[in-house]
């Protein structure tokens, strides 16, 4: 098969493209894959690192309020579906495949017009902009919460998961905490902000962190990429201890995920696949800054399960979250329950049903 993707902008929409593109060569070693994003998103860092033929496409999203900006807006995006059709026309691609973010709305838009199966998937429970926009366009839809289901013309929707679930399934521990300096017996808190980092958890925790560095259990807090020197410096003055280490970005996150005992973080959807997929405890705290609230209702649909608390950003705290993580990190019974109730959400064969969506579509 030759497969173009596209996605972008944040890490929720890069690694389900990333795991599909694993789960294909896995089936099919001469499948010739193309991504396309932006030169601005994560993707221009993380798909190049794995030799994936990455190409680019300048675009810039909508501005809520009317203005200038989106004349600017419409002139990029019709720019862009020009250089997705050049892209397209070179590599002769037999599905394209969109996971999100503007970029994918130009690059899936170009291939539905140019008559080659198209085929999005959406990660949360809210439907993202360019996904209801590209809805009309494209052959298939697969989705990865039911309550995606009402909001997409009902002929085109299949429930797939989110393929980063099968990606990270059944993956062994293997100390890698060890690579930061932690113990691999000892419990481990995990506490991080999404892709790129979330500054209210990030004053939470750098404000704990004393009271972190006494603790019989451990720590591993990533402050995401741009938090990290900010964060570093202001804990000059209190800085961790052997049991509290401090990372800008984790860049295998699969390997890490088994071997954490509670996360503490946002509620993204493809976070939500990991924690269900491996049956991790969870504390979620959901971004409010995300269209439609999503993340809240991504993370009810855990906490329904029993399988995770919600913490509000607005009552995040040093002290809440000290509360939170101590309660959980002190009751291997309650960890247990959430764990197992965490493992009946996933949906670990979602990268194979996706698949199977792409070789539908095939002509
Ligand atoms: C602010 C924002 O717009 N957030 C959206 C974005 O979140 P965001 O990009 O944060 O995405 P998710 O939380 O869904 O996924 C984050 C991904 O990055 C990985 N990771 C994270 C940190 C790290 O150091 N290393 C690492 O590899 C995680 O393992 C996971 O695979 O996309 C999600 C999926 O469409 C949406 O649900 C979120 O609402």
């Amino acid at each position: 098969m030759r497969l173009m993707i596209s996605g972008g902008g944040t890490g929720g929409h890069i690694y389900p493209a990333l795991a599909l593109i694993d789960a294909l060569k896995a089936h099919d070693p001469h499948a010739e894959v193309q991504y396309v994003g932006t030169h601005r998103g994560l993707e221009n860092r993380i798909v190049p690192e794995r030799g994936i033929d990455f190409k680019t496409i300048k675009i810039q999203g909508f501005k809520r309020s009317i203005s200038l900006q989106n004349v600017k807006t419409v002139y990029l995006f019709l720019k862009s579906v020009v250089t997705a059709r050049k892209y397209i026309k070179a590599f002769k691609p037999d599905v394209v495949v969109g996971t999100g973010g503007y970029v994918s709305g130009a690059v899936v838009f170009a291939a539905a017009r140019m008559h080659i199966p198209t085929v999005i998937h959406e990660q949360n429970s809210v439907v993202g902009v360019t996904n209801k926009f590209l809805s009309r366009y494209v052959d298939k839809i697969a989705i990865s919460f039911e309550s995606a289901r009402s909001q997409f013309p009902a002929d085109k929707v299949v429930m797939t998961g989110n393929p980063r679930a099968q990606q990270v399934a059944g993956i062994q521990k293997t100390g890698a905490l060890a690579q930061f300096g932690l113990k691999p017996d000892v419990p481990t808190a995990l506490i991080f902000g999404g892709s790129r980092g979330a500054a209210r958890i990030n004053a939470a925790a750098a404000a704990a962190v004393p009271e972190l560095n006494q603790r019989d259990y451990q720590t591993l807090f990533v402050t995401g990429q741009v938090h990290y020197d900010k964060i570093m410096d202001r804990l000059a003055a209190t800085p961790p201890a052997d049991n509290v280490k401090i990372e800008p970005y984790i860049k295998n996150m699969p390997a890490i995920l088994p071997e954490v005992a509670v996360i503490l973080g946002r509620a993204g959807a493809t976070s939500i696949a990991e924690i269900t997929a491996l049956g991790i405890p969870s504390i979620l705290v959901p971004s409010p800054y995300v269209t439609n609230d999503h993340q809240t209702k991504n993370a009810q649909s855990l906490v329904e399960a029993g399988a995770a608390e919600i913490v509000t950003e607005a009552d995040l705290t040093a002290t809440s979250l000290l509360n939170v993580v101590d309660r959980l990190m002190g009751s291997a019974t309650q960890r247990a329950s959430m764990a197992e109730h965490a493992r009946k959400l996933g949906m670990p064969d979602a990268a194979d049903q996706l698949l199977a969506v792409l070789e539908s579509v095939r002509h």
